[in-house]
């Protein structure tokens, strides 16, 4: 018997993340205690150590962080090149870290600490890829990192070109705890079965970035921002929303392979957004979001996933709508990185079978008999 996109296969062990009831915990800790409690940092150490840091291993990757930000200058000179006014920055991204695997003297260099350097490389360059790319388009010149900010708060900095007030930090950093680990989703099943031909680091990531981008994963945020803009106000909701259902089209940000009664990270956001749209004056995104939550759930009893309130919290941090999946991605490299380690720390080659549907045995027709 198949499993139809291997639904409920369990194809793996794992003591990263685990969803269990609809509760999600990274290495045990509950992700309420942490979105509310650690910085963005403490769950990138807690993800690849399996341990919450001490002072001391907080301040000793903040800095390591921090030092490896700065892109090599060939990355952004060929950032410059693409089409700038149509390229999709999840296309940037993905091809810029191939590229930077070109640059990495250990790229291929296959032992734990040689990777250990490598994660901490990337991770800290994924948000100045994101960053350059931003202000590039713009006709701006690339901002360089802070050695003084933290993550959230340089990587806003990076994108703005000035320094993001708290309440932005706050959200930004509660934003990225959020989206950091979830168990064996697309993206990270896609890292994990790259590296277990002991492929790279690079190139795991690259094809990760390549399955979060598409809209019934990671990208699904920027087309909530599409909807919700389509939408325009809340009196508009109820109609555009039965008008897809009845068309049996989907509602971005809703419905999880996995969450039955919903997703535990959509609270935090859904909070976030309410806050952050007052502030920002515009409510409106707050409150059209809400009319669709509850149009479609009286419809269909699927409730909203992370992606959906992630877009009004990005759309009011000021952030381009096409860049929301590339902010995913730089949360979510801190647990494709804590699998990839998993993975080749006790690999296997990943190799399911699949079961023929095709013709049965048939003989060889020369090309002149052909019909
Ligand atoms: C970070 C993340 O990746 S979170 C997910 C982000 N993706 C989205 O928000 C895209 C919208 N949601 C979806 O497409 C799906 O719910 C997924 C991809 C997340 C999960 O997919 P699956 O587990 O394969 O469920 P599947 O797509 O088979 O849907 C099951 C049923 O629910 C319906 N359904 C699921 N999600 C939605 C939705 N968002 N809108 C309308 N109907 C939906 C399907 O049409 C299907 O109905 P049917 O049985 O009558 O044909
Ligand atoms: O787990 C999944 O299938 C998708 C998801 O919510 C995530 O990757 O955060």
């Amino acid at each position: 018997m198949t499993a139809s996109g291997l639904e409920g296969v369990v194809a793996t062990t794992s003591s990263i993340s685990s969803i269990i009831d609809d509760t999600l915990t990274y290495v045990g800790y509950n992700i309420d205690d942490l979105t509310v409690h650690a910085s963005f940092e403490e769950v990138i150490y807690l993800l690849w150590h399996l341990e919450l840091p001490t002072k001391e291993q907080l301040q000793e990757l903040k800095q390591q962080l921090a030092d490896h930000m700065e892109l090599p200058p060939e990355i952004i000179e060929s950032m410059k090149k693409y089409p700038l006014d149509k390229v999709h920055p999840m296309t940037v991204l993905r091809t810029a870290v191939s590229s930077l695997g070109a640059f990495d003297d250990e790229a291929d260099v296959m032992n734990e600490e040689a990777n250990y350097r490598k994660a901490i490389r990337l991770q800290a360059k994924m948000p100045a890829i994101v960053a350059a790319f931003a202000r590039i388009r713009k006709g701006l010149e690339p901002v360089a990192p802070r050695k003084d900010l933290g993550f959230a708060a340089n990587f806003m900095y990076m994108i703005k070109g000035e320094e993001p007030a708290d309440i932005e930090v706050e959200a930004m950093n509660k934003a990225l705890i959020l989206h950091a680990d979830h168990e064996l989703n697309a993206s990270t099943f896609t890292a994990r079965v790259c590296v277990a031909t002991l492929s790279d680091i690079y190139s795991g990531i690259t094809a990760a970035i390549g399955a979060l981008k598409g809209p019934l994963h990671g990208g699904a945020n920027e087309q909530v921002m599409k909807m919700l803009t389509e939408i325009g106000s809340v009196d508009k909701v109820e109609s555009y929303v039965k008008d897809k259902l009845e068309k049996k089209e989907k509602i971005m940000g809703f419905g999880h392979r996995v969450y039955r009664k919903g997703d535990p990270r959509a609270k935090h956001l859904k909070e976030m957004s309410k806050k952050l749209t007052e502030l920002t004056g515009e409510p409106e995104w707050y409150n059209i979001s809400v009319k669709v939550e509850e149009t479609f759930t009286s419809e269909k009893p699927l409730p909203p996933n992370v992606d959906f309130y992630s877009a009004s919290v990005y759309h009011s941090l000021g952030f381009d709508h096409d860049i929301f999946t590339p902010i995913f991605a730089v949360s979510r490299t801190s647990g494709w990185l804590a699998h990839i380690f998993e993975q080749y720390a006790n690999n296997r080659l990943i190799r399911p079978r699949a079961e023929y549907t095709g013709p049965s045995m048939r003989s060889y027709i020369p090309m002149d008999e052909r019909k």
